[in-house]
């Protein structure tokens, strides 16, 4: 493949110092396309597969509620997935499922079991057929406040106090009902388990004798769910799994360690990061295990995608619809968040950020790079909510640069929508990010990512073609990628280049329909080979 300065471009306009030309690879551009090309490779066949019944359990769900991409995952993934086979969801009744429209069937019962309290099982089913169970146990799960606690922003442990009960009871529900001892109709033939919160299903699983096949997903190894080992006999956890080979971690109980323990698999969300993950800088203190469970062929990367709601064409949320090559309506959006965040009329580019305002995100470094952006004729605005002191500097940033950066302190999907819609240029310099869905929504809504090139960014951005990548997250590094967005702004026909490359529709839910498919199936006949083998 190779690498040309863009024919038709003035070089002065492509070079921002000497020797260092904006390059685009000639056959990736989609110069002459006509209009936004939302048609998906297709995708490898998951046919030849049989169906299967899956419990797909899940602390959050965009549907009722929504942290960050987690619940944007676990509302996409099962609908893509219901194409092959017979999948539910489990989540908690929290109060916003509890305040729904929809109609709660109660279908099982649950004892109580150690300190975790007895609870119902009931059933709801969505407007499009998705069935999803909810845990009902209102002491735990319905309250004021998000799903892992008060404050916003992050899927941490250190929320509510009773998170380790709230959680285990969670796990142990998804283990109960596939054992086949919730009195429900229905019963899975596997688990897939997300996150922490519900590390410990294969766990209670493997203790309780159950040859149940599960994967585990890892959407953050962060965030872990680490627990005083004084909590084990509350949680019903015999004394004998608390050592190094089982749940102990650090002389601490980690429910994530658990579900890469005893989960049949473990797959995270791109390809890097689940190579990432098995060294020291982003193991977490988990790479050791996880480079065994690498070797062993028990760890793999299945990216994440983005469902068709992400379409600039027919989004309702937007003010104006638009397509490569319709600028216009991109324009009205633009017009719209200028408005909407009291920024000045400008022709200069306009930045934006979404996301969770944590440090795994590296808003300190945007906030850093904020004066350079407004002084070059740039404006930015944020949207996001997470760490208080974060929250307030962005604040004194918006104080500090009326008519150039405008600060929303909160969660607004619908809001969300029309930033990627209305901006040139999506600011992602995350430490370290497992897949990223910000920068594919903000790709096919024609704003061009600049990101670190880490994990998921890494695989889904293609530096100089769809958006921009830097190395190091230092300033230097990334403002040098600010830079070269701002000479490609300046020149329109590299930058609507640009757009239409990034606009190309390349990351949708039905491509992971095949390799969710395929590791379903492998794990499966391994369950059924180890269970003909043990009896
Ligand atoms: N203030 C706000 N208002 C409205 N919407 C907002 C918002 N702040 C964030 N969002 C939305 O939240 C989602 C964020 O998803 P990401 O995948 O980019 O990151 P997150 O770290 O939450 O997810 C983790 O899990 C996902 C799923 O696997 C991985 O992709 C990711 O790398 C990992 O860190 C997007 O839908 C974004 O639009």
């Amino acid at each position: 493949m190779g690498n040309v300065a863009l024919k038709g471009i003035d070089s002065d306009t492509t070079t921002d110092s000497p020797g260092r030309a904006i390059t685009i690879p000639t056959d990736s551009l989609t110069l002459d396309k006509p209009d936004h090309d939302t048609r998906e490779p297709p995708a490898p066949a998951s046919s030849g597969y049989p169906s299967q019944r899956i419990l797909f359990v899940t602390a959050e769900i965009a549907d009722f509620v929504k942290v960050g991409g987690l619940g944007d995952v676990s509302s996409a993934l099962p609908r893509a997935l219901a194409a092959h086979h017979d999948i539910r969801v489990l989540i908690p009744a929290y109060r916003e499922v509890r305040d729904s429209a929809l109609k709660i069937r109660r279908v099982g019962h649950l004892p109580a079991y150690a300190d975790l309290p007895a609870c119902e099982i009931g059933e709801v089913t969505c407007a499009d057929g998705l069935v999803i169970y909810v845990l009902l146990c209102s002491e735990l799960y319905e309250r004021a406040g998000g799903p892992y606690g008060t404050g916003p922003g992050g899927y941490g442990s250190d929320g509510w106090e009773d998170n380790d009960i709230r959680f285990a009871r969670l796990s142990l529900a998804a283990a109960e009902i596939a054992a086949g001892h919730a009195g429900l109709e229905w019963c899975p033939q596997l688990l897939h388990l997300n996150d922490w919160a519900c590390g410990l299903a294969p766990a209670y699983l493997h203790w309780q004798g159950h040859n149940v096949p599960s994967v585990f997903t890892i959407h953050n190894l962060a965030y872990q769910g680490l627990y005083d080992a004084s909590r084990c006999a509350a949680l019903g956890i015999l004394d004998s799994a608390f050592h190094i080979e089982g749940v102990e971690y650090y002389g601490k109980l980690s429910f994530m360690k658990a579900g890469i323990t005893y989960a049949s698999h473990v797959t995270t969300v791109s390809a890097t990061y689940a190579q990432e993950i098995t060294t020291p800088e982003f193991g977490c203190g988990l790479d050791g295990l996880l480079r065994c469970k690498a070797q062993q062929g028990r760890l793999s990367g299945i990216p994440n995608g983005i469902d068709d709601s992400w379409d600039p064409r027919t989004d309702a949320h937007l003010v104006q619809a638009f397509s490569a090559n319709d600028w216009r309506g991109k324009r009205a959006n633009a017009e719209y968040v200028r408005h909407r965040f009291g920024l000045a009329t400008s022709a200069g580019p306009l930045f934006a950020m979404v996301s969770r305002m944590v440090h795994q995100k590296g808003v300190d470094l945007v906030i850093e790079a904020a004066a350079s952006i407004v002084q070059a004729g740039g404006q930015l605005v944020f949207i996001g909510s997470g760490e208080r002191r974060v929250e307030i500097q962005l604040d004194r940033l918006a104080e500090r640069y009326p008519g150039a950066v405008g600060v929303y302190v909160g969660f607004d999907e619908d809001e969300a929508r029309c930033i990627y819609a209305g901006s040139d240029f999506l600011l992602m310099p995350s430490r370290f990010e497992p897949c990223g869905l910000s920068q594919m929504y903000a790709q096919r809504f024609g704003s061009l990512p600049i990101a670190h090139r880490t994990g998921g960014l890494a695989d889904t951005i293609e530096d100089g073609v769809t958006g921009f990548l830097f190395d190091e997250v230092h300033l230097a590094s990334f403002m040098q990628a600010i830079q070269q967005a701002f000479l490609v702004y300046r020149s329109t026909e590299l930058f609507h280049a640009m757009r239409r490359a990034a606009m190309t529709g390349r990351y949708h839910w039905r491509q992971s329909i095949a390799p969710y498919t395929q590791l379903y199936q492998r794990i499966s006949e391994e369950a059924g080979i180890e269970a003909q083998a043990a009896g």
